[in-house]
């Protein structure tokens, strides 16, 4: 009796390692049998270190444009070059454009109603299609209005509370975010309710998605062990429900400010507008708004932070050649506006520059994954490869951006040869490509102008009256990284530049109220 018992338990762990360990041994098989075509690597992987993008750029100045990592069971791809992202993730869309399994963050956490960490599927497209919809280019010309209206709030700021421009950057940010999602604007980041709850659902998300952390990641059939037995997937479904409760509580919020007439025109009305055309549950549409919140809050006020960065460092070099010409197109009674944008070339390619220089999005966003084999120059990429663009390799190769650390937006003026319309790849590619681009670059753009066209922007003194120097490498750890708290100077250019902010900034706030009056959640 025992003995069967005991053979029963054994044939038990056996077909247990069988189903967990098959699918990996079937990868290592395919993955053997190609060995002396798969793109360069090395030997030993790094693991636990804070800036990945860093190491990945060795690999890249050592190994080439492409560059093979067998991360744990996963074929690992690290692009080095605009080029080669390019040539694979844009034209080679149809079978780059998927994502790696996120089985911690995007199943079972999200449930796999995050948009961003979705496989290419229908789903998918569906989510794409609606952000699409909501953020192409024309749809974003109708956001400029609240841009512009915010960065009179800001460019205000800066003025009176200089020394707090971090602050004053995030709250932008969030603000323009919110009022173009729910309709409703942020006056203060540090203790606004949806900032709050957004925050939160985000630190939630990060805690789990950390490579290495969790074994279900590595064997995906865990995933399916009661909860009971496994403390860990009891902890994230109860954070599940945090989520649900958030997301939903804010759709809540704007459906009565729909019944009630109160609603300016937003995505979250859009999204309600759309949803018994698409067939969208209650709760898909609801973290489908919540969606730019994650992705579009920290990659505007991080650049904008790397923007005045480097007007301390290099500002000598760039601001005032920018400043002529902000002079000469706008004049000193104004602040300038999205029309003069257009005439306004320097300008323009110091927004590049910010963008090439610092991306934000350092890994070039969430990776990408390939949904069946290819062949490239020679190389075999594998089906099911995690493929990582790093903007960190991409923007500082040498080839395409000579003295890659110097902040210099002449490159951006004139001709050169580089894949795509942008001159750079800030914004991602293909399928993939960033739906918040026309938002997220003006906002920038609008940003760089007027501080230019406003303030000197210059290191800050010391109490001996020294210049304090910044360093340019001291940024975030994280998915999206940004400086560090840096000391910078912020001074108006003149006295009449400083009446024509305060003017400028007491009728946009009289045109903001709109939105200001929806600030309580009701
Ligand atoms: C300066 C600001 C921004 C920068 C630098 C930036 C950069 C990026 C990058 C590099 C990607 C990855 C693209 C790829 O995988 O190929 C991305 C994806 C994405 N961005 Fe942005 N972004 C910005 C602003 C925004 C804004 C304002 C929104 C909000 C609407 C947004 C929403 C998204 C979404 C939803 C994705 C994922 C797309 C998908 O998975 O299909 N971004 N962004």
């Amino acid at each position: 009796m025992l003995g069967a018992v005991a053979l029963s338990l054994a044939l038990a762990a056996v077909l247990s390692y069988l189903v967990l360990e098959l699918p990996r041994l079937r990868q290592t098989w395919r993955l053997w049998s190609h060995r002396s075509q798969l793109p360069p690597g090395p030997k030993t992987i790094k693991t636990g270190i804070r800036k990945p993008w860093l190491w990945f750029r060795e690999l890249n100045q050592q190994y080439g444009d492409v560059v093979y990592l067998q991360m744990g069971p996963t074929p690992t791809i690290i692009l080095g070059s605009a080029q080669a992202a390019w040539d694979l993730l844009e034209k080679r869309g149809a079978i780059y454009s998927s994502r790696p399994r996120f089985i911690m963050g995007g199943e079972l956490l999200s449930n796999g109603m995050r948009g961003l960490m979705a496989p290419y599927s229908a789903f998918w497209r569906r989510w794409r299609k609606l952000l699409h919809s909501g953020f192409m280019q024309r749809q974003s010309e109708a956001y400029r209005p609240i841009q512009s209206l915010e960065s009179k709030v800001l460019m205000h700021e800066l003025l009176t509370d200089p020394a707090r421009f971090r602050t004053h950057l995030a709250r932008y940010a969030a603000s323009v975010i919110v009022t173009v999602t729910y309709g409703r604007r942020v006056e203060d980041v540090d203790t606004d309710a949806v900032v709050r709850m957004n925050d939160e659902a985000m630190d939630r998300l990060t805690s789990v998605n950390i490579p290495g952390k969790y074994a279900v990641e590595r064997y995906p059939a865990l995933k399916y062990v009661p909860s009971i037995f496994a403390p860990w997937k009891a902890q994230v479904l109860e954070q599940r429900k945090k989520d649900i409760q958030m997301y939903t509580g804010l759709m809540d919020d704007v459906r009565k400010r729909l019944a009630a007439g109160k609603l300016p025109d937003c995505f979250a009305k859009h999204l309600l507008d759309e949803q018994h055309n698409l067939g969208m549950s209650d709760l898909e549409v609801a973290y489908t708004a919540g969606t730019p919140f994650g992705a579009g809050v920290e990659t505007s006020a991080g650049s904008l932070a790397s923007f005045l960065l480097a007007c301390v460092k290099f500002g000598d070099s760039f601001i005032p050649k920018a400043q002529a010409e902000l002079d000469r197109v706008v004049g000193p009674d104004r602040l300038p506006t999205f029309d003069d944008l257009p005439s306004l070339e320097y300008v323009r390619a110091v927004v590049s520059e910010t963008l090439r220089w610092r991306p934000v999005a350092v890994l070039g966003g969430t990776p990408h994954a390939t949904t069946a084999d290819d062949v490239y120059k020679g190389m075999f990429i594998p089906k099911g490869s995690t493929v990582i663009a790093p903007l960190w390799s991409i923007h500082l190769n040498e080839a395409d951006f000579p003295e890659p650390h110097e902040f210099r937006p002449e490159r951006f003026i004139g001709e050169r040869k580089y894949p795509g319309t942008l001159g750079h790849s800030a914004f991602g590619w293909g399928r993939r490509i960033c739906p918040g681009m026309h938002l997220g670059s003006a906002s920038v753009a609008i940003n760089v102008a007027r501080i230019l066209w406003a303030f000197d922007v210059r290191p800050a003194l010391d109490e001996k009256g020294n210049k304090i120097d910044v360093d340019i490498f001291a940024f975030s750890d994280g998915f999206n990284s940004s400086p560090l708290p840096f000391a910078c100077s912020i001074t108006p250019r003149s006295k009449r530049h400083a009446s024509v902010v305060e003017r400028e900034y007491r009728d946009a706030n009289r045109e903001l109220q709109q939105y200001t009056a929806a600030t309580k959640l009701s």
